[in-house]
C-alpha cells in the first residue's frame, strides 16, 4: 500500500462522527466568505472616503462586525479541527493498543521493546498534528485562496492570471523536492523508533551496561546513532528550506509585481485607491496559504511516513485466541508427533512425543537450549506449532480459548518479571476480582513469602521499583510463584522456579512447592537435583525428541545421556554422590 493510501485508511478508519463534520464545513465556508467581505467591505469604506471624505457609520459598524465574526468563526474551527484530531489520536492509539497486545509473541521476538510504544505515542501525535494543526490552514488557506481569486478575476483579470502562473510555477518546483521529503521523513521516523527501542533496552539493563563496563561502547554507539539522525534531520531541514524559499520567492515576486502594477494604475486613475487596498488585502489571502503550504507539505509527509508505521502493526494478522472454553479437569496432557521451530530452517522440536500424567509431577532435563521454556511457551498457547498437537483435556490446544486456558495455568518464569508496583498489585495482576484474602493469604505462606512480607514497613503495599529492582532473585521468585498459586492453577509450570535461592529459602519453599504440586499436574525446567530426583516422571530431551523418560533410579541404569547430564550439570560423579547432595 502507497504511502498517500495508508494515510487516507486510517484517516477512514478513524472517521470523526458527520455531525462534527458538517459543523466544520459549515463554520470553514462562513469563516472564509466573511473573510473575503473585510476585503470587500475596506474598498466600499475606502472609496466612500475618497469621494466623500468621510464613511457612513453603518459601514464602520458592517466592517467591526465581519472583522469581530470573521475572528470568532477561525477560533471555533481551530477548536473543532483539534476536537476531531484529539478523538482521531485516541481511537487510533487504542486500535493499536488493542492490536499489539494481541499480536502473536514472534512479533515481540523480532522488535525493540520501546518500537511499539513509539508508535502508540509519537506516530499518532503525528496524525493528529496534520489534522489539528495543519488542516485548519490549509482548509481556510484552500477557501479562501479560491474565493480570492474569483473575486481577484473580476477586479483585474491580467493581474489574476499573474497571481495563478505564479501558483502554478511554485507548485512544480515543490513537487520533486516534496516527494523526496516523504521519503526522508518515513527513514527519520523509523531511525528515531529504533533509537527509542535502543535506550529503552539499554536503560532498562542499566546494571549490565555498568558490569560489563560497556559505557565507552554505548556512548560510540549512541553518537554514531545521534549522527546518521542528525544528518538525515539535515537533510529533511535543507528540503524544507529548499521549499520554504522558493515558495518565499514566489510570494515576494508576486507581491512586488501586483504592487507596483497596481500603484501605476492607481496614480493613472484606472483603479480607485479603494480597489488597490482591495486587492492587496486579497493578494494576502492568497499568498499567506501559499507560505504556509511548505509546513502543511512537511506536516502531510511526516503524518504519510506515520500512517505506513501504523498501518504495519493494524494489518499484521493476530493470534487466534478464542476456541472451545474448557476446564482443565483431571486428565494427562499429551504432545503428540509435534515439530517446532522458531525458525523454519532450525526446528527445536522434532515429532515429539510425550505425556504429562495428571496430578503428577513431571521433571524435563536437557542440555541448555534443549526446548525447555521453548515447551512451556508451547504449553500456555504462545506459538503454533509446526505439525503435531498438543491436547488438553481431550481437546486440540489450538482449538481452546487461550484465556480459558491460561486461567487455569499457574507460571513461574525462570526471570520472575514484576511489574512497577506494589506486591499486592504484582499479586493480584490479571486477576478479573480482588482475590477472597483467606486465598490472599494462603498463596502467600506456600510460597513461604509471609515471614519476608511481615518485615516490610508497609507489608504488601511496598513497591518494588522497576521490574521488582528493589528485591531479591529469591524474592522475586517467591511473589511470582505465589501469584501463580493464586490462581489455584489445575496445572502448574515451573521454570526453574528455584534457581535463585539460597539453601535455607530452598529447603522452604521445596516444601510449600510439595503442598501446591498436591494433585496438579506440575510440569518442571528442572535445573535442581533434589527436583529431579523427587519427580513422579523425568523426560529427558534430547535433539527435539523423548531420548528417555522414567525415574531417577531407573534413568541413571538405563540412560547414559541422563546420567552424563546429571553428573556435568550437577558436578557429581557417582550414584553414591548423587544419595548424599539429596538427603
Ligand atoms: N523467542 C525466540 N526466538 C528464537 N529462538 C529462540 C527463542 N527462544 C529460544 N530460542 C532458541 O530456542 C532454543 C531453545 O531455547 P529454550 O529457552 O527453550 O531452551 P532451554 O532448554 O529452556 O534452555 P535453558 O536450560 O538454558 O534455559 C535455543 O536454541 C534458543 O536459542
Amino acid at each position: 500500500m502507497n504511502s498517500t493510501a495508508s494515510l487516507i485508511r486510517l484517516v477512514r478508519r478513524t472517521r470523526p462522527s458527520g455531525l462534527l463534520l458538517s459543523t466544520l464545513f459549515v463554520v470553514t465556508l462562513m469563516s472564509s466568505l466573511l473573510g473575503l467581505l473585510v476585503p470587500l467591505q475596506t474598498k466600499a469604506l475606502l472609496d466612500k472616503l475618497s469621494e466623500a471624505g468621510a464613511f457612513t457609520n453603518e459601514q464602520a459598524l458592517v466592517l467591526l462586525s465581519v472583522l469581530i465574526g470573521s475572528a470568532i468563526l477561525a477560533g471555533v474551527m481551530t477548536y473543532i479541527m483539534g476536537k476531531i484530531g484529539n478523538e482521531q489520536k485516541r481511537k487510533l492509539r487504542a486500535d493499536l493498543f488493542n492490536h499489539i497486545i494481541a499480536l502473536p509473541m514472534s512479533f515481540f521476538d523480532n522488535t525493540r521493546a520501546g518500537e511499539p510504544a513509539n508508535r502508540i505515542v509519537k506516530d499518532t501525535e503525528i496524525i493528529e498534528n496534520l489534522v489539528s494543526e495543519q488542516s485548519v490552514s490549509f482548509l481556510s488557506g484552500v477557501v479562501s485562496l479560491l474565493g480570492s481569486f474569483i473575486i481577484l478575476w473580476f477586479l483585474d483579470w491580467q493581474m489574476t492570471m499573474v497571481m495563478l502562473g505564479a501558483v502554478m510555477v511554485s507548485f512544480m518546483l515543490i513537487l520533486p523536492f516534496s516527494m523526496r521529503l516523504t521519503m526522508l521523513s518515513k527513514h527519520l521516523q523509523d531511525t528515531e523508533a529504533s533509537l527509542l527501542g535502543r535506550l529503552t533496552e539499554l536503560f532498562s539493563n542499566i546494571r549490565l551496561l555498568r558490569t560489563q563496563c560497556a559505557q565507552e561502547f554505548e556512548i560510540n554507539h549512541n553518537n554514531s546513532q545521534l549522527n546518521g539522525l542528525y544528518h538525515t534531520a539535515m537533510k529533511e531541514h535543507f528540503l524544507l528550506a529548499t521549499i520554504g524559499s522558493l515558495v518565499n520567492l514566489v510570494i515576494m515576486g508576486s507581491i512586488v509585481l501586483v504592487l507596483g502594477f497596481g500603484a501605476s494604475r492607481v496614480a493613472s486613475g484606472v483603479m480607485t485607491l479603494g480597489a488597490f487596498v482591495a486587492f492587496i488585502m486579497f493578494l494576502l489571502n492568497i499568498v499567506l496559504p501559499m507560505g504556509q503550504l511548505s509546513m502543511v507539505v512537511a506536516a502531510f509527509n511526516k503524518a504519510k511516513g506515520a500512517a505506513i508505521r501504523i498501518n504495519e502493526i493494524l494489518t499484521t494478522p493476530l493470534q487466534i485466541e478464542e476456541g472451545v472454553k474448557l476446564s482443565l479437569t483431571n486428565e494427562s496432557i499429551i504432545v503428540r508427533e509435534l515439530s517446532f521451530g522458531y525458525r523454519d530452517d532450525k526446528m527445536i522440536f522434532d515429532t515429539l512425543n510425550c505425556r504429562f500424567m495428571a496430578g503428577k509431577t513431571t521433571a524435563i532435563v536437557g542440555a541448555s537450549g534443549a526446548g525447555k521454556s521453548t515447551l512451556f511457551a508451547l504449553l500456555q498457547g504462545f506459538y503454533q506449532a509446526k505439525s503435531g498437537c498438543i491436547e488438553v483435556a481431550g481437546s486440540n490446544l489450538n482449538e481452546i480459548d487461550k484465556e480459558s486456558l491460561r486461567s487455569q495455568v499457574g507460571y513461574v518464569a525462570q526471570d520472575s518479571p514484576l511489574l512497577c508496583a506494589t506486591i499486592y498489585e504484582n499479586l493480584v495482576y490479571g486477576a478479573k476480582q480482588q482475590p477472597d484474602p483467606e486465598r490472599l493469604r494462603q498463596a502467600i505462606i506456600d510460597a513461604d513469602l509471609k515471614h519476608f512480607i511481615d518485615t516490610l514497613p508497609v507489608g504488601l503495599d511496598t513497591q518494588v521499583g522497576e521490574r521488582g529492582v528493589t528485591l531479591s532473585g529469591g524474592q522475586r521468585q517467591r511473589i511470582a510463584l505465589a501469584r501463580a498459586l493464586l490462581k489455584e492453577p489445575a496445572v502448574l509450570l515451573l521454570d526453574e522456579a528455584t534457581a535463585n535461592l539460597d539453601a535455607h529459602t530452598e529447603a522452604a519453599i521445596q516444601l510449600a512447592l510439595h503442598k501446591a504440586q498436591a494433585g496438579r499436574t506440575t510440569i518442571i525446567a528442572a535445573h535442581r537435583l533434589s527436583t529431579v530426583v523427587d519427580a513422579d516422571n523425568i523426560l529427558v530431551i534430547q535433539n527435539g525428541k523423548v531420548e528417555s523418560q522414567g525415574k531417577h533410579d531407573e534413568l541413571m541404569q538405563s540412560s547414559e545421556f541422563y546420567s552424563q547430564l546429571i553428573s556435568k550439570q550437577f558436578g557429581l560423579k557417582t550414584n553414591r554422590d548423587i544419595t548424599v547432595a539429596c538427603s
